[in-house]
């Protein structure tokens, strides 16, 4: 846990290198950036499955595992809960939103399980006493779901804790984030703005990328991104364009039920992520154009006319 928290700190306390180096390759992290499984709703409501994912994320190398915590009766409506679905659980929504969710059991055994694995844990909360629900652990970290960067309360409530919040931006306005970020920043409450497209997977040709750019030119704060496509290389792309933090949905596979699973990473994909971020680092190097010692050798042996061509 300690070395996911000063990776953290190193990457918010570099975020004004981050803003003055738009013309080069801002990278916030010595390493790579920080690498969150959102395992969300993807557990189908089996503690097993979770901690499946949780092990799997761990062995891909992510530095947190990530849930969804929602009071059912006050994200919903009566009428929206009334409403037919069908699902593995019952007919209606209530059945099929009831069945995905944990409660006390179920995050005691969550909460256990990452610290036996030694892997940081963390929730969005979706209203304000799912947020006090999650006080009990003493995570980390805090996350606000897109949908919810708009609800003020919460916002307070998380802002109110202090801790290292990742704020997530799709489907919001610059007037929306204006808020939100307001709001954080008047409770010295640190935090990363996340780049997000809400649409499950997200095509291709709305990814945005360059809003990575556009967050952090506007806000002057460590931008993340936090990705709904079905693959890997968005992911790094974001991190060339310096994303400090990267969240992907993990799914043990992405033909299961569920509204999230398409727009998940299997195991060995997020396995295959962690490991190009880690490389990218080193591809892109420093910057400053030598001649390594290996190439000296070959210009040797390419090089074979004499006198200067210059
Ligand atoms: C939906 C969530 O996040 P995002 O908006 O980043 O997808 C969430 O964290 O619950």
């Amino acid at each position: 846990m300690q070395t996911v928290d000063a990776s953290i700190n190193k990457a918010l306390s570099v975020e004004n290198m981050a803003t003055e180096r738009l013309a080069s390759i801002p990278w916030p992290l010595a390493d790579r950036p920080f690498v969150i499984a959102e395992i969300g709703i993807n557990h189908n409501g089996d503690l097993e499955v979770a901690k499946a994912l949780i092990r799997a994320a761990k062995e891909a190398g992510c530095d947190a595992v990530k849930f969804q915590k929602r009071t059912i009766d006050i994200v919903y409506t009566p009428e929206v809960l009334a409403a037919p679905r069908q699902s593995p659980w019952g007919e209606t929504q209530r059945a099929q939103k009831e069945g995905l969710e944990f409660g006390e059991a179920e995050y005691d055994a969550i909460d256990a399980y990452c610290r036996e694995l030694g892997l940081a844990w963390f929730a969005s909360a979706w209203d304000v006493p799912s947020q006090s629900f999650l006080a009990k652990y003493d995570l980390p970290y805090n996350k606000l779901a897109s949908a919810m960067l708009t609800h003020r309360p919460l916002v307070e409530a998380v802002a109110a804790e202090g801790k290292l919040v990742f704020a997530s931006t799709g489907m919001c306005t610059f007037e929306q984030i204006d808020s939100a970020v307001e709001i954080l920043r008047a409770a010295a409450c640190p935090f990363v703005l996340m780049h997000t497209v809400s649409t499950y997977p997200t095509p291709p040709a709305d990814l945005n990328l360059m809003a990575i750019d556009t967050l952090r030119r506007r806000y002057g704060a460590p931008v993340g991104y936090s990705g709904h496509e079905a693959s890997v290389e968005p992911s790094l792309v974001a991190a060339m364009l310096g994303a400090v933090a990267i969240e992907r949905h993990i799914t043990l596979d992405r033909t299961m039920y569920g509204s999230d699973q398409s727009a998940s990473l299997e195991p060995n994909e997020l396995k295959v992520l962690v490991s190009r971020l880690r490389d990218l680092r080193e591809w892109l190097g420093d910057g400053e154009k030598r001649i390594t010692p290996g190439e000296a050798s070959v210009a040797e042996k390419l090089r074979y006319w004499s006198g200067d061509a210059t």
